[in-house]
């Protein structure tokens, strides 16, 4: 963009240098009014004007021929007469053959003509403006015309473009100042092809004639007003309020009331219009510049170029109502002089509004990181909540052994798409009396195992700080970063430790805020893994007995009830053993109940230790302990009941420096085919278990089928 405002602007400043003109062959003209001159018939109902051209013409040399160029004002028709000699008729709002852009009415003069001449130049229109008539060489009107097209041409591609431009960026950027800068130049190029009286040439824009030169007037106020407008919003566009904005509104209101009026197409209006518009103008544009100045400083973006422009614009204005009122002010500069100041301004304009894209680049850059942001972490919430559901859920079910492993897998399963790591590693040691390692991804475990032990100890000591650090990580006798590690310890009490370890390929470390995520994501971890290894706990001591740590009586009857009907359903065997101290009342007597109760310890561990995987053992009550052996009848029961006995009396558990001697005795029963629930099995144990005391202690009964 910024380059095809900078060629549009070469062109303008080449169209500017041609409108100077070189000072070819020119004949002096002495133009005296003619106030009374006969008003022509057929001749629309406008008011007319005549005056006398005197001038001399040199010798015909059969070369040069000569031409009357008048400027092309808005007038209904012009011509010139003398005598019996008569130009054809040239009308501003109904253009003939005049070519492409015409920058002027030009009159061709019978080669013939030598020596002093005399013409009348009349014209009509509504508002007559002076037409500075100059008699040239032809060759010479022929380069001004030049001169003026390429002027023209420049003016409204530049407009044409620009306005394209503006309209993009609009659609692009949805900022008013960029609707405002495509509604300037749709209206500049509207009001200076009507000035020009290009307008008029164009198919389906000629019915503007209709207004004349009141729709000349009306497009110029409109011009001005879009001006004000768009100046407005530029001045406008660092902040909120303006200076003299309610001036400047009232000023484009007036002007858009004056278009108003013009557009009633009023022929009485036209002449006063015509000849005060150049106020309304010349208003809006010093107001124009009283914003650009204030812009200026305020340090805005090209407004001090727009403003020096828009003196030039003045200065271009001053000198065409000059001219126009008679004075003898020429050029191509002179038409064109301002219309080329508009031109550079709005080019400059949009240029500077280039600056306005990058800012609004910015701010979408700004935008999308924040909503990027927020999506990532409305992202890391529903993880978090998902993490913490997950626990929730999955560690309640899972044998405690499991539990540490599956907690931390959770963390990794739900942390790792979060983060910019390549690998992840939680370690921990001792933690609730288990090492954990895992990897992920899990195909290196051994290697980061073998890395781990080296750094064992540094590693340690950084947990214990408590504080995430991130190191760079380096090959072996190579000074280049190959990844960098993050250390997030694990809140774990000592002696044990843990840590979360994460690490990125490259040289750029982890961000602040996806470490204290790690860290986070691990705490739940480990909470949840606390308060599922208390449930266990909790669990647990509602199943043991508190003295002995075997299983309490309820939890005995909850096997017997399963086991036997296990057996009832399978038709395997299964009996119960009830095992009871021998005369422990003495014991708790003699040596008093703490040595009593070791006693109790002392025996429970070794009945528990004697037996195999699947049997079932606890305290029934007292110093009576239950055996259940599932899949084994009376025979293998038996045995097992005499090892146990055996064990007992082996034991030598010391109280106050004495070594005791400790027996028990042992009633036996098997599950009976008739026998569906434990209670008539247990009722036969317990009378070959008072059958044993009857015979003496230390021994082992098995209740028969039935007892006589
Ligand atoms: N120290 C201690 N003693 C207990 C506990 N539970 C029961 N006892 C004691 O165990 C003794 C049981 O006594 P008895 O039922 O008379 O039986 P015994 O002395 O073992 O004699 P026999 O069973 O007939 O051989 C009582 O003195 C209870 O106080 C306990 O948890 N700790």
């Amino acid at each position: 963009m910024i380059a095809i405002c900078l060629v549009l602007l070469l062109g303008l400043v080449a169209a500017a240098m041609a409108g100077v003109v070189p000072d070819g062959r020119r004949v002096p003209v002495a133009v005296v009014p003619l106030q009374d001159a006969p008003r022509p018939e057929g001749l629309p109902a406008t008011r007319h004007a005549a005056a006398l051209l005197r001038f001399e013409l040199p010798p015909a040399d059969g070369e040069a021929r000569w031409v009357v160029r008048l400027e092309r004002e808005a007038v209904d028709a012009v011509w010139l007469q003398s005598g019996d000699w008569r130009s054809p008729v040239e009308r501003f709002f109904e253009p003939g053959e005049a070519g492409v852009f015409p920058g002027s009415f030009v009159f061709d003069l019978p080669a013939s003509w030598a020596g002093p001449v005399e013409l009348e130049l009349h014209s009509t229109g509504d508002a007559p403006r002076a037409l500075r008539p100059q008699v040239m060489d032809a060759a010479d009107a022929m380069d001004l015309e030049h001169y003026a097209v390429a002027a023209s041409a420049t003016i409204y591609a530049s407009l044409f473009t620009i306005g394209l431009l503006a309209l993009a960026l609009y659609s692009a950027a949805r900022d008013r100042l960029f609707l405002a800068l495509f509604g300037f130049t749709v209206v500049a190029l509207l009001a200076l092809s009507a000035v020009n009286g290009h307008l008029y040439q164009v198919p389906g824009l000629r019915m503007f004639a209709f207004w004349r030169s009141q729709g000349v007037v009306a497009l110029v106020m409109l011009l001005c007003a879009a001006w004000l407008q768009m100046l407005l919003q530029y001045a406008g566009m660092d902040r909120e309020r303006v200076r003299w904005k309610g001036l400047v509104d009232g000023v484009s209101l007036a002007l858009v009331g004056l278009v108003a009026l013009c557009l009633l197409n009023v022929p009485q209006l036209a002449r006063t219009l015509a000849q005060v518009q150049v106020v309304p103008f010349g208003l809006a544009l010093v107001l124009g510049l009283a914003l650009l100045v204030d812009a200026a400083r305020r340090r805005t973006l090209m407004a001090l170029p727009l403003a020096a422009l828009a003196v030039l614009a003045l200065a271009g204005v001053i000198l065409l109502e000059l001219s126009a009122r008679g004075h003898q002010v020429e050029g191509v500069l002179v038409r064109y002089g301002y219309q080329l100041a508009i031109v550079a301004g709005v080019a400059i304009l949009a240029v500077g509004l280039v600056g306005r894209i990058a800012e609004y680049r910015r701010q979408r850059d700004r935008e999308l990181l924040a909503r990027a942001d927020t999506e990532r972490r409305m992202q890391r919430e529903a993880a978090r909540s998902e993490l913490v559901s997950e626990l929730q859920l999955r560690l309640r079910t899972l044998p405690p052994e499991d539990l540490p492993w599956s907690a931390f897998r959770l963390l990794l399963d739900r942390l790792r798409p979060l983060l910019p790591a390549e690998r992840c590693v939680v370690v921990a040691q001792g933690l609730h009396g288990q090492d954990v390692l895992l990897v992920d991804p899990v195909g290196d475990t051994d290697a980061v195992r073998a890395q781990l032990g080296r750094r064992q100890l540094a590693l340690r000591r950084q947990a214990a700080n408590g504080i995430a650090l991130q190191q760079p990580v380096t090959e072996v006798g190579q000074p280049s970063v190959v990844a960098i590690e993050a250390v997030v310890p694990l809140p774990i009490r000592a002696p044990a430790w843990g840590a979360v370890l994460l690490q990125r390929r490259g040289a750029d470390g982890f961000a602040t805020e996806e470490l204290s995520l790690a860290g986070d994501f691990a705490r739940q971890a480990l909470l949840h893994l606390d308060q599922a290894m208390a449930a266990v706990q909790l669990r647990r001591s509602a199943e043991l007995d508190a003295l002995t740590g075997s299983f309490n009586r309820r939890t005995i009857d909850h096997w017997l009830t399963r086991t036997f009907a296990e057996a009832a359903r399978s038709g395997q065997p299964v009996s119960v053993l009830f095992i009871d101290l021998d005369h422990f009342k003495s014991i708790n007597d003699r040596f008093g109940h703490a040595c009593g109760d070791a006693c109790l310890r002392e025996v429970a561990r070794a009945l528990r230790a004697s037996l195999q995987e699947g049997d079932l053992f606890g305290r029934y009550g007292g110093e009576e302990f239950i055996v259940i052996l599932p899949g084994r009848g009376g025979a293998a029961a038996r045995a097992v009941a005499e090892q146990l006995r055996m064990e007992v009396e082996s034991l030598r558990p010391e109280c106050g420096g004495v070594l005791l001697r400790l027996t028990v005795s042992v009633g036996v029963a098997t599950r009976l085919e008739h026998e569906e629930g434990p209670e008539a099995t247990l009722a036969r144990a317990d009378r070959a278990l008072y059958a044993a005391k009857a015979a003496g202690r230390n021994c082992v009964q098995v209740a028969p089928a039935v007892f006589r």
